[in-house]
This record gives structure tokens, sequence and C-alpha cells, in this order.
């Protein structure tokens, strides 16, 4: 039998749906139980920063295609609903979340950001936050990944193409083939107080994984399918 619904019923997501906070702006931040769950799932996250929208959407055009029922791994769509909802990479109060996060290389003040992939250099200007962990987004994630205790995160994020391991695991090696994108130990810049610095203060394996520069169109065909294999992934 097919794990799979047919396209012409794949317009809703009917995942069970839980509340694990509020954004800046009062956004419910959303998260979405696996129901096949066990002590290896893992969490799946997108939109981190709401101008990268390829991967939201194919991320939930993966669960809208799979049978709800065979999903192993939790998955928020929108850990920056506030930036999906204004096209900014920051959330609402102008903060870059993916430094916001508390890690032990947290560092106060401006952090920059590329404008497009055509521009030279990271010269937008955009705020690692007040404090660590000073976002409402932030600190719910962190408390979410407190309560779950995923045995990996895989985090989505564009336009860089490449799927980024530091341990070269299992996953990242599987992965990186499923979607034909290199396999690379860092995205080869400083990233102080990202998800992925916190993950590695707290030794919790944590993949990015950066779609090229792609339309959300083209990455639904594209994608899919590794994302749809990435939800039902076993060791
Ligand atoms: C292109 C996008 N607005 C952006 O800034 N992406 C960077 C990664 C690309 C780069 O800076 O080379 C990011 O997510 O930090
Ligand atoms: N393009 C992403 C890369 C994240 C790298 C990852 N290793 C992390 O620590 O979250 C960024 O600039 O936020
Ligand atoms: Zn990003």
């Amino acid at each position: 039998m097919s794990l799979l619904h047919p396209r012409t019923r794949r317009g809703k997501l009917d995942a069970q749906m839980e509340n694990y906070g509020a954004s800046r702006l009062g956004a419910p931040l959303l998260w979405f139980p696996a129901p096949q769950a066990d002590d290896d799932s893992g969490l799946i996250l997108a939109g981190t920063h709401g101008d990268e929208t390829a991967a939201v959407v194919t991320l939930s055009c993966a669960m809208r295609t799979l049978q709800a029922s065979h999903r192993r791994h939790h998955v928020v769509l929108a850990v920056n609903p506030d930036g999906c909802q204004l096209g900014l990479r920051a959330n609402a109060q102008g903060v870059d979340l993916n430094r916001n996060f508390p890690a032990a290389n947290w560092q106060h003040g401006d952090t920059v950001y590329r404008w497009n992939s055509a521009a030279e250099k990271r010269d937008v200007i955009l705020s690692a936050g007040n404090a660590p962990a000073s976002e409402p987004e932030t600190q719910a994630l962190c408390n979410l990944i407190h309560q779950l205790k995923p045995a990996w995160v895989v985090t989505f994020h564009e336009p860089l193409g490449c799927v980024e391991d530091p341990h070269t695991s299992m996953l990242g090696q599987w992965l990186a083939k499923k979607m034909t994108l290199p396999l690379v130990t860092s995205v080869g810049y400083a990233t102080p107080g990202s998800f992925g610095s916190w993950c590695a203060d707290l030794s919790l394996p944590c993949i990015t994984a950066e779609l090229p520069a792609i339309s959300a169109d083209e990455s639904s065909e594209t994608f899919l399918h590794a994302m749809i294999d990435l939800l039902t992934w076993q060791p």
C-alpha cells in the first residue's frame, strides 16, 4: 500500500498541531508532533529566516503528501512566523533569531546578512538581540527542545546549496545524497549565537540543510521526495 496521498488529496494540512508559545506579535508558535514518535525521533525545522520560503513550502508539501500516520519526526514549519508574515529574515523586533540562541559564543551587537545572492557582501544590519534568548521565538524553541529531547535536529535554510554537518554523520551523508547537495562541515563563516552553536553546546546533533536559491514552486518538485524520506528516516 502506498504511504503517499494522491496529489488531489494533498491540499489540506491534516496533522495534529500543538502550540509551544507565541511570537513577538502574538502569532502562535506551532509544532507538529510525530505520530510515530519514539526515542529516535528527530526534529525538523524551517522558517527561522522568514524570507527563506522555499523550504517552508516544500516541508509543508511533504507533510501533506505523506500519510500522517507514517511520520516519525517532529516538525516546526515556521520558527519565525512574524518574519514569514512580514517577509523578513529577522523577527518583528529586527533580531536575527539565528544569532539569538543562548550559546556560549553569543555576541552582543549588530549582525549582518547578504541582501540576496547577487550582493557581494553581507552589509544589511540586524541585531543579535539585547541578551541571549531575548526573543520569545528563541526561548520557546529552546524550551520545546528541552521537553522533546530529539535525537537530532535538521534545520532548513537557503540559499547556500549545501548540507552542513559538523560530524559528517550517517544522517548528514544520507540527506546530502538524497538532496544531491554537497556535504560540508561548515558553511564557511562565523555564526555566533546560532541555533547550530547552541546545539553543539548541548551535544545535540544538528544538520543545517541549505537549499540553493530556488523558488518554492521548483523546490516543491526538486526536493519533495527527499523531504518525505526525511520525515520517515530511520537509522
Ligand atoms: C541571501 C540571504 N538573504 C542571506 O543572507 N543568506 C545568508 C547566507 C548567504 C550568504 O551570506 O552567503 C544567511 O542566511 O546568512
Ligand atoms: N545561513 C545560516 C547558516 C547557519 C549555520 C549553522 N551551522 C548554524 O549554526 O545555525 C545563517 O547564516 O544563519
Ligand atoms: Zn537562513
